[in-house]
């Protein structure tokens, strides 16, 4: 052996060392390896190997030193212009060079929460079709939504996988093979449908009336944000897992639960944009603890509501097939991975959307006038404001929170597709989507844009769809008002669940608290209103800032 490598010469051992740094590259193109052990040998043992090589002309640190650099910088650079070259299969879409070196770059911006605005900063640099990632491109046309998200369009892309961190099975959203998305999804539609949307009511019902209580005793400041968050987690708690919160009664267990929801959401959205960390967050004890813990917390809870059965007809009386509508019944590890999914989406959206109407409402003192009068023309005095039998009559009320909805959507970047692998891609609308691209319509910037809504694109301004969806449209203010460009809770077989539901909520608390109580901005936000909105951070579901308020009881006219 030693005397085959005594004819090496260096020259030789470095362009070997610098061929198998392009194989190399061949074979993270082909096989995207993600697992560390085999990310390890390619990157460090492959050199190790190769420094052989060189030990008949080097001492032996330097021959490794040299293997290794020789090799790994063959493979960046190989990597490095195959992605910001012609032969790259986005080559044709426009896009910030170090976006397309890595999705590092976009790790940043979504570190610091501002991903949202950057990605609407791109299409008014590169025009509807922007490459935000070597292989991922975001979509602001409206021409792609159907394509992509529609009853032939897309499966979910890897985003969802690095979000739910490997777990022995994937929830409902991070389904990639449409046939067990359909399969999987088949319970929630049942839980979610008007039947049970029906049986949710009183509950809902009872959770708005003790927040409104609560608020009643309330002197002087408050943080209005806390008080929503608690109501939305207890009432999701009674909607998923037949009750067991009372963080509005002061229950720490459950507060330390939805803090740790609400502090492992900046670690979630770096796994979605970097979904092969989840492989390193396995392996280094500590990382990512909250999320870890948080996570851990679900599948306790959702074991717990399984093994104990129904008391009420929950969400898991659904998916654990306990109304006996499945032939066969899914085993306890499928049931219990949706809980993380139950708790977030079923949680944390609806109570960004509640928090930010309110923002909203307070800052424009005529629009929170006519919905007060709405309120009180359909719910005067003395009629309980729960009763939905109204809620589908008055405008102002839905004007308002579709408003806030089109300007801050709870999923601020919208939801990741991509091609099923062997498909070789597909066109969504006018754009070609190569296989292994993952691709969005990011909901923040097609709403914003003022081809779907003007005037007043970037304002809170309700009339436009009362005058936007009324026939008499007014010649004094020509809108555009394009509703097939509104996607606060996504489009198509994979759409939000609980649509219905998060409406439910956020129509009642509303007309509960405009009904029975007055609110005032409070506060720095009283001098400086526009810090609620720099606060908000687009980590999966949007974050929202503090939103303190003086609330006290209206005088009875
Ligand atoms: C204002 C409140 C809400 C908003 C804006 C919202 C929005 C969304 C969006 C944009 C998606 C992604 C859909 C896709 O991948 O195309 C989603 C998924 C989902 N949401 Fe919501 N959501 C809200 C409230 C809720 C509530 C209260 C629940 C009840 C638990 C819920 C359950 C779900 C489920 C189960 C999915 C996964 C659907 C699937 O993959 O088939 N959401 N939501």
């Amino acid at each position: 052996m030693s005397s085959v490598l005594q004819h090496v010469t260096v020259q030789d051992a470095l362009v070997v060392q610098a061929v198998c740094g392009l194989l190399a590259h061949l074979i993270f193109k082909r096989y995207e390896p993600e697992r560390p052990l085999y990310v390890a040998l390619l990157v460090l043992a492959a050199p190790l190997v190769l420094s052989l090589l060189l030990v008949t002309h080097l001492p032996l640190i330097s021959s490794l030193v040299v293997s290794f650099v020789t090799y790994n910088a063959t493979l960046l650079t190989s990597i490095l212009f195959y992605r910001v070259g012609p032969f790259h299969p986005l080559a044709r879409y426009p896009g910030p060079l170090l976006c397309k070196v890595s999705m590092i770059y976009m790790a940043i911006h979504t570190y610091h929460g501002k991903r949202h605005e950057y990605i609407r900063q791109l299409f008014e640099l590169y025009g509807d079709v922007v490459r935000t990632g070597p292989n991922e491109i975001c979509i602001r046309d409206p021409a792609a939504i159907d394509p992509l998200m529609g009853p032939t369009g897309l499966p979910k892309g890897p985003m969802w996988i690095g979000r739910s961190m490997d777990p022995p099975s994937l929830p409902l959203i991070a389904q990639q093979d449409t046939t067990e998305h359909h399969r999987r999804r088949r319970p929630w539609n049942r839980a979610f449908n008007t039947a049970s949307l029906k049986g949710y009511e009183p509950v809902v019902a009872a959770r708005v009336s003790q927040l409104v209580e609560h608020l009643k005793g309330i002197k002087g400041v408050t943080k209005l944000t806390h008080w929503l968050d608690l109501y939305v987690f207890d009432f999701m708690s009674d909607m998923a897992f037949g009750g067991g919160s009372e963080t509005m009664r002061g229950d720490e267990d459950n507060d330390k639960f939805r803090y740790l929801m609400d502090s492992s959401m900046q670690a979630t959205v770096i796994l979605e944009v970097l979904p092969w960390l989840r492989k390193v967050v396995h392996l280094l004890p500590g990382s990512a603890r909250e999320l870890v813990m948080f996570r851990k917390m679900c599948f306790q809870r959702a074991t717990h509501r399984v093994q104990s059965g129904s008391v009420t007809k929950d969400l898991f009386h659904y998916l654990n097939n306990e109304d006996g509508a499945e032939e066969v019944s899914p085993p306890l590890m499928r049931v219990v991975s949706d809980a993380a999914l139950a708790v977030v989406a079923g949680s944390d959206t609806t109570a960004a959307i509640l928090s930010i109407t309110f923002f909203f409402l307070l800052r424009n003192p005529d629009v929170y006038a006519k919905l007060k009068e709405e309120v009180d023309h359909y719910y005067p005095p003395g009629e309980d404001a729960c009763d939905t039998q109204h809620y589908p009559k008055m405008q102002w009320l839905d004007a308002a929170l579709n408003e806030t909805l089109r300007l801050y959507p709870a999923d601020l970047s919208g939801s990741q597709r991509m091609p099923t692998p062997g498909s070789g891609g597909k066109l969504i609308g006018p754009y070609f989507v190569p296989e292994g691209t993952a691709v969005r319509v990011h909901t923040f910037s097609l709403h914003r844009d003022p081809r779907n809504f003007s005037p007043h694109t970037d304002d809170f301004w309700p009339e436009r769809w009362i005058i936007g969806g009324s026939d008499e449209k007014s010649a004094t203010t020509p809108i555009v008002h394009n509703t097939a460009a509104f996607i606060p809770f996504s489009v198509g077989p994979a759409n939000c669940a609980g649509k219905n539901l998060a409406m439910l909520e956020m129509r009642m608390l509303l007309c509960c608290c405009i009904q029975q109580l007055e609110f005032e901005l409070a506060g720095d936000l009283a001098q400086d209103p526009g810090k609620f909105e720099r606060q908000v951070r687009d980590w999966f579901i949007l974050q929202k800032g503090e939103l303190l308020v003086i609330v006290r009881p209206r005088v009875k006219v």
